[in-house]
C-alpha cells in the first residue's frame, strides 16, 4: 500500500512558521501551542522562530537588555539549539533545571524561608504518619531517620549564607539544594512573587519551551500563571507532542484548557520517516488522539519488520546479530550489518553494558546510588581517571608526541610547582618516562584490572588520584560532603569501589564508547528528538527487570491502563526515530499471542512478522 501524495504537499505546513512569527511581537506578544507528531519539524520551527527574532528584533532586545529564553529537555538538545542559532547571546538556551536555578539563584533569604516552611511541614507530616503507623516496622525506622535528617537540616538553615546548586551533579553538600527543590522553589516564586515575575517579564519577552509535554508540571503551571498576569509583556511558546510524553514529570492534559487567545498551529506532515513507518505511527496513534500524518514528497517507502522471540532465548546478542543480517537481506541495505550501521535501542543501560562488554564495570558502580549520574554521563571522577588519563596514555603506545602532551597537561609530576623543586631535571624526566612505560606495560596485559593500574599510578604519582579511591591505596579520606547517613554511605561506596577495582581494565573502552554515544546502543528514552537511518528496537521486560514500561502488557491486548498507555507512547517515540527502515525485536513469554495481537491491531502484515531467525 502506498499513499498517493498530491503535488505541493511539502508546503502544506508552511503556514505554521508564519503563524508563529505573527506571535513574536514585542508590542503585542501572543502565546502559542505547537503540538504535532514525530518528525513534523517542531524543532525546525523553533529554530526558524529564533532566526526570525535574531534578524528582526535583536536590536530592540539588546537595547532593553532583554533576551529570549529557550528551555530544552536535555543538555544535548540545548547544545544543538545553541549551535543552530550560532551561539547568539540574545538566545538564552538552558535545560529546565538550569533555567529554574537561574531564576532563584542569589535569593538566599527567600530560599531559606521557603525551606524553613517546607521542612517544618514535612516534619509535621512525618510525625503524624509516625503516630498512626506501626512502631518498629521498617517504614517507621525510615520515617524516624527522615525526621532526624530534616530536623538537622532545619537547625542548620541559619548557618547557610549562600545556597548552591548544580544541574549536573547530585548536590550532596550541606548548603546544596536538590533538583526537586530547585524546581519547586522556582515555580513557587514565579507564581507568588511579583518581584520575580517582574524580573522574568522584563528580561524575557518570549519564553519558548521545547518538549513541553515532559517539562516539569510545576514550572509549566508557573509559566502559564506568569503569562496570564502579563499577557501584553510576555509570550509563552510551548512545543511538543502528547504522544511523546514518556516521563512522569510532565503536565497531564497539557493544552486541553488553553486560554482562547493562544494560537494553536497544526502540522500534518512527517518529514523524517518513510511511508511504511508513518502508516505504523498512524496506527499506533489510533488508540489515543487519532492524529494522522502524511509523508513529504521525497519520503521513501522504507520497511518495517518485527521479530518475536521467546523471553528465554539464550545468547540474545548473537540472535540480534542474526536479525541485523536478516534486515540487511530483507531491505537490500548492507549497512544493517556494518558496525555502527544501525541504532540499537535498549530499555536500560545494563542491557547495553551486557551487549557491549562492560557489564561488570557498570554493575559494580551502579550499586552506590550517588555514583549513578556520573556513571551514566561519564563524569564520575573515579572513571575519568581511567577513561580520560590512563586509557589515552596506554593507547598512545609509541607516539612520543601524544605521550608528552598527555603527561605535560595531566600529570602533577610535570606541573610547574613540582618542577620548581626538582634538583636533577634529567633524572626526574627519566623517572616520569619509566612511570609511563610501566603503566603502558601493565595496561597491555590481558588480565589487568582497574586495581592493578591504580596501584601503578599510586606508586609512580603519574596522575592525581580522586579522593573516593584514597582508602584503596591506603590514604586517609576526608569526610563525605553530607553528614547524613555518612557511615552507611561510606561503606556502600567502598564496597562498590572494591568490586570495581577487581574488574578487567579493558571494559573501559566499550564503556567510553557508550557514554560518549559512539556505540550503536542507546536507550529508548535517550533518543527522543533524534533520528537515525536504521533503528533496531529491543523490547525485553525480563531483562530490563522492574522497568516502568511493560511491552509484554502492551502486546498482550490487555485492557487499557496507565502502564499500557505510557508504554505505547514510548513505542511511538522509538518507532518514529527511523528514517529508512525499522526493526522491532520483542522477547516475550507468548510469541504467538504477540504476533496475533500486532497483526490484529493492523500494526504489521503477516509477511512483516517473524517468529524465528
Ligand atoms: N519543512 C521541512 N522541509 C524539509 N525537511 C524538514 C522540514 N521540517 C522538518 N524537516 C526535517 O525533518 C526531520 C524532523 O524534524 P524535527 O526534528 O524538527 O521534527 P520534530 O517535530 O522536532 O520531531 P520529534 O518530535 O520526532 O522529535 C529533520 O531531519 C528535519 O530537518
Amino acid at each position: 500500500m502506498s499513499t498517493i501524495v498530491p503535488a505541493g504537499i511539502d508546503s502544506l505546513d508552511n503556514h505554521v512558521d508564519d503563524e508563529i512569527v505573527g506571535c513574536l511581537s514585542l508590542t503585542e506578544p501572543k502565546s502559542f501551542f505547537l503540538f504535532a507528531g514525530a518528525g513534523s519539524g517542531k524543532t525546525r520551527s523553533l529554530v526558524k522562530a529564533l532566526d526570525y527574532i535574531r534578524l528582526n528584533l535583536a536590536h530592540e532586545l539588546r537595547l532593553h537588555n532583554r533576551r529570549v529564553a529557550v528551555i530544552t529537555y536535555t543538555k544535548a538538545a540545548r547544545d544543538e539549539i545553541i549551535r543552530r542559532t550560532q551561539f547568539d547571546p540574545i538566545i538564552a538556551v538552558s535545560t529546565i533545571h538550569a533555567f529554574a536555578w537561574s531564576v532563584i539563584e542569589g535569593f538566599n533569604h527567600d530560599i531559606r524561608d521557603w525551606l524553613r516552611h517546607a521542612l517544618a511541614a514535612d516534619i509535621d507530616d512525618l510525625r503524624a504518619k509516625e503516630a498512626r503507623g506501626r512502631a518498629g516496622s521498617q517504614a517507621s525506622i525510615d520515617r524516624q531517620a527522615d525526621i532526624a535528617a530534616k530536623t538537622s537540616r532545619l537547625m542548620r538553615l541559619d548557618t547557610i549564607t549562600r545556597f548552591v546548586y548544580s544541574p549536573d551533579t547530585d548536590n550532596r553538600g550541606q548548603d546544596s539544594l536538590s533538583h526537586a527543590e530547585v524546581l519547586e522553589i522556582s515555580s513557587d516564586f514565579i507564581r507568588t512573587k511579583p518581584a520575580m515575575q517582574d524580573i522574568l517579564k522584563d528580561g524575557y519577552p518570549f519564553i519558548l519551551v521545547d518538549e513541553s509535554q515532559d517539562t516539569n508540571r510545576h514550572i509549566v503551571d508557573a509559566l502559564f500563571a506568569l503569562q496570564a498576569t502579563h499577557p501584553t509583556r510576555i509570550a509563552l511558546g510551548l512545543l511538543g507532542d502528547m504522544m511523546q510524553r514518556i516521563y512522569g514529570d510532565g503536565k497531564a492534559k497539557l493544552g486541553e484548557e488553553l486560554p482562547p487567545d493562544w494560537i494553536k498551529p497544526v502540522k500534518k506532515l512527517n518529514f523524517r520517516c518513510p511511508r511504511r513507518v508513518i502508516r505504523l505511527l498512524n496506527k499506533i496513534r489510533q488508540a489515543t488522539d487519532r492524529q494522522e500524518q502524511v509523508p513529504c514528497s521525497r519520503a521513501i517507502e522504507g520497511s518495517v519488520r518485527m521479530f518475536i522471540l521467546p523471553a528465554a532465548t539464550p545468547n540474545k546478542p548473537a540472535v540480534e546479530a542474526r536479525i541485523r543480517a536478516a534486515m540487511a537481506s530483507a531491505t537490500g541495505d548492507e549497512k544493517w550489518i556494518e558496525k555502527g550501521g544501525s541504532k540499537d535501542l535498549i530499555l536500560e543501560h545494563r542491557m547495553a553494558a551486557r551487549r557491549l562488554g562492560f557489564d561488570e564495570l557498570f554493575s559494580s558502580l551502579q550499586t552506590f546510588n550517588p555514583f549513578r549520574t556520573g556513571l551514566l554521563d561519564g563524569s564520575l571522577p573515579i572513571l575519568s581517571l581511567f577513561s580520560g588519563k590512563i586509557l589515552p596514555l596506554i593507547d598512545a603506545r609509541e607516539d612520543k608526541f601524544t605521550i608528552a602532551r598527555i603527561v605535560r597537561t595531566l600529570s602533577p609530576l610535570l606541573s610547574a610547582k613540582v618542577l620548581r623543586t626538582v634538583v636533577d631535571e634529567a633524572a626526574h624526566l627519566s623517572m616520569v618516562h619509566a612511570a609511563v612505560a610501566a603503566l603502558q606495560e601493565k595496561g597491555k596485559a590481558n588480565n589487568a584490572t582497574f586495581g592493578d593500574l591504580l596501584q601503578e599510578i599510586a606508586s609512580s604519582g603519574l596522575f592525581e588520584i580522586p579522593e573516593a579511591l584514597y582508602s584503596s591505596i591506603g590514604k586517609e579520606t576526608s569526610k563525605l560532603p553530607s553528614e547524613e547517613n555518612e557511615e552507611d554511605d561510606r561503606s556502600a561506596r567502598d564496597e562498590a569501589i572494591e568490586q570495581f577495582l577487581r574488574v578487567p581494565f579493558d571494559q573501559i573502552r566499550s564503556y567510553v564508547e557508550y557514554v560518549t554515544h559512539q556505540a550503536t546502543f542507546d536507550t529508548h528514552q535517550g533518543v527522543k528528538g533524534l533520528e537515525f537511518p536504521r533503528v533496531l528496537v529491543i523490547m525485553d521486560d525480563t531483562e530490563a527487570r522492574g522497568f516502568l514500561f511493560k511491552y509484554e502488557k502492551l502486546f498482550s491486548g490487555a485492557g487499557e491502563d496507565t502502564t499500557i498507555a505510557s508504554t505505547r507512547r514510548l513505542f511511538y517515540v522509538t518507532c518514529s526515530r527511523a528514517e529508512q527502515s525499522l526493526c522491532l525485536v520483542a522477547y516475550t513469554s507468548n510469541p504467538e499471542g504477540v504476533r496475533n495481537h500486532v497483526i490484529r491491531q493492523g500494526w504489521f502484515d503477516h509477511s512483516e512478522v517473524e517468529l524465528a531467525v
